[in-house]
């Protein structure tokens, strides 16, 4: 059995909130989804804006190596004729090889929606794809709202659908578009469905009882041969179906092979590419793609993994392009840190006394406050230290930040002076200001360390976040510093706690400097 995967991540998945993609982002997405092996992609509503009308004039230019692109569209209105019909005509100028018309199933929606009697409406969808497939390659039908449609009226619902294969639907797609149906539901229906319609069967699931996924499963065992979704689930309201979780479902779960095993090497970097191109926030704990989909914090789970990545992973990371991450915390046991200390390249035996005095320090430091889950490169150096492999790069000997607005209408300024002493004895007192008192102290700490470690010039913080940890004592709170740095090549993350922010800051940003001379065998 196969099945055609129908991307709408350019279509339903612009009507997210949140979600706007310049034409020069649907074309990017659209050659992502190309090389990933996506089947048909829709690229938009010609008729319904300039941007879309645009993205298929354009998307002419491009080879596509797998997909054809589909122009969506409703069917004619009641009043007009196709030919005087603009959305209709859009259509056919977008000159895509492939449309798909959604039209009316629900006999609520006709009368209420569309105000139209119902043998309106099966007139409606019959001459709309009838004209559309004398034009057009290939014609799909969405039944918008099937599955509500079947439960209200039954009888209506399937005319609707005879309606559009004698109009030559190549693909009738049902729709569940409210997302209120339930699994067992949708396949009973299913079932009933193809008892009277022998046209090729597609499914488009919405999100709103969180089963769009398992609905799109289910359609596939009840014969379903296409697909429609769109990537990490964006779209109207709860979004659409997830096809970055459809597409490994059916592949490695039901054996249907949809694309390549090396395409879906590529489902990771798809996945993250379009969340950048859409630009949306990560969503860490995305099955399959997220950066905690194989993260393993509790102690007894890291110790089975380190036997047999089996006992705790549904899947191998790497098949999609994954990768497997164990993190440090006070959930921590010693196989935490072996497995840490076999990622890092270091040669420590986990019976090695320096092992069991981490866990416990790293246990102690969470309870005051710190993190080291994501804050592995102060791990690092606290596992180092503890072994004597961490020289004391400086002292210092002390530091000032003052931060003061002299005048009401001028910004305020920050500056910091600090005083550190170098190995051989000299110290240096140096000044900078900064974009607040942080920026200064940072500014300040350099200009004195890069005049003994030159090779400090080369980190950039990339990232700052503040957390504060008992905020029932208000003011008095402890404050987490995380900093994230870069020097070009790799980036590492620190942190620092106390109860002043500026020392949790200095913490955080003498751990990012000492973590960069560490790693240059200074
Ligand atoms: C389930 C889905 O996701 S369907 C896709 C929904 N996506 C969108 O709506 C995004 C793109 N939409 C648009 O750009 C605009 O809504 C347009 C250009 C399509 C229409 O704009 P307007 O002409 O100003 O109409 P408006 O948006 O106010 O109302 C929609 C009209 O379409 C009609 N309509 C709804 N479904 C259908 C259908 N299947 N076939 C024909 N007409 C339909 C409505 O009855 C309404 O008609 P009315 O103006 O006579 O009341
Ligand atoms: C067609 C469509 O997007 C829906 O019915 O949800």
């Amino acid at each position: 059995m196969s099945v055609l995967l129908y991307d709408t991540t350019l279509r339903d998945g612009t009507q997210s909130e949140d979600i706007s993609f310049t034409v020069e982002d649907k074309i990017h997405v659209a050659k992502l989804l190309d090389e990933f092996g996506i089947h048909y992609i829709e690229g938009g509503w010609p008729g319904s804006n300039p941007k879309d009308i645009e993205f298929f004039r354009s998307i002419k230019q491009h080879n596509l190596k797998n997909a054809r692109i589909s122009a969506f569209g409703a069917t004619r209105r009641a009043k007009l004729t196709c030919d005087d019909d603009p959305s209709i005509q859009a259509l056919l100028e977008s000159e895509a090889p492939v449309a798909c018309i959604f039209g009316k199933t629900w006999d609520f929606h006709v009368t209420t929606a569309l105000q139209i009697e119902l043998h309106q409406n099966l007139e409606i969808i019959e001459d709309t794809l009838a004209y559309l497939k004398k034009h057009v390659d290939q014609v799909f039908y969405d039944a918008e709202h099937f599955f509500d449609g079947y439960k209200a009226n039954p009888d209506y619902a399937l005319q609707t659908l005879q309606a559009a294969k004698r109009g030559g639907a190549e693909y009738i797609v049902l729709c569940d578009t409210n997302g209120g149906t339930l699994p067992f539901e949708l396949g009973a229906i299913i079932e009933e469905v193809k008892k009277q319609i022998d046209t090729p069967l597609g499914i488009h699931c919405h999100n709103d009882s969180e089963l769009a996924v398992a609905n799109s499963l289910t359609a596939v065992k009840h014969g379903i041969t296409q697909v429609q979704g769109v990537i990490n689930g964006f779209g109207e309201r709860c979004g659409n179906a997830n096809l970055i979780s459809i597409i490994p479902n059916l592949k490695l779960k039901m054996g249907i092979d949809c694309i390549s095993d090396e395409q879906l090497r590529k489902l990771y970097h798809v996945s993250h590419s379009i969340r950048e191109l859409a630009n949306m926030a990560e969503w860490k704990n995305q099955p399959y793609t997220g950066k905690s989909a194989f993260a393993h914090k509790g102690g007894i789970h890291v110790s089975a993994i380190l036997k047999n990545p089996d006992t705790y992973e549904h899947i191998a990371p790497e098949i999609i392009g994954n990768q497997r991450r164990v993190l440090v915390s006070d959930l921590s046991g010693r196989s935490n840190i072996q497995y840490k200390i076999e990622e890092m390249g270091l040669d420590i035996d986990i019976n090695d006394p320096s092992v069991q005095e981490l866990v416990n320090t790293i246990k102690e430091l969470e309870n005051q406050g710190y993190a080291y889950e994501g804050a592995e490169a102060s791990m690092e150096l606290l596992l180092q230290k503890s072994r004597g492999l961490v020289p004391d790069y400086f002292k210092l000997r002390g530091y000032r930040v003052i931060d003061e607005r002299r005048e009401q209408d001028k910004e305020p300024i920050s500056e910091a002076t600090v005083r550190v002493e170098a190995p051989n004895g000299d110290t240096y007192h140096t000044a900078g200001l900064g974009n607040g008192p942080v920026d200064a102290l940072n500014t300040a700490l350099r200009k004195a360390l890069e005049q003994f470690y030159p090779v400090l010039n080369e980190i950039t913080l990339i990232d700052y976040k503040v957390r504060i940890l008992n905020t029932t004592v208000g003011t008095k709170a402890k404050t987490r510093v995380l900093i994230e740095s870069t020097d070009g090549k790799t980036r590492w993350t620190t942190v620092g706690v106390h109860n002043d922010i500026i020392r949790a800051s200095y913490l955080a940003l003498v751990d990012s400097i000492r973590y960069k001379l560490y790693k240059e065998n200074i």
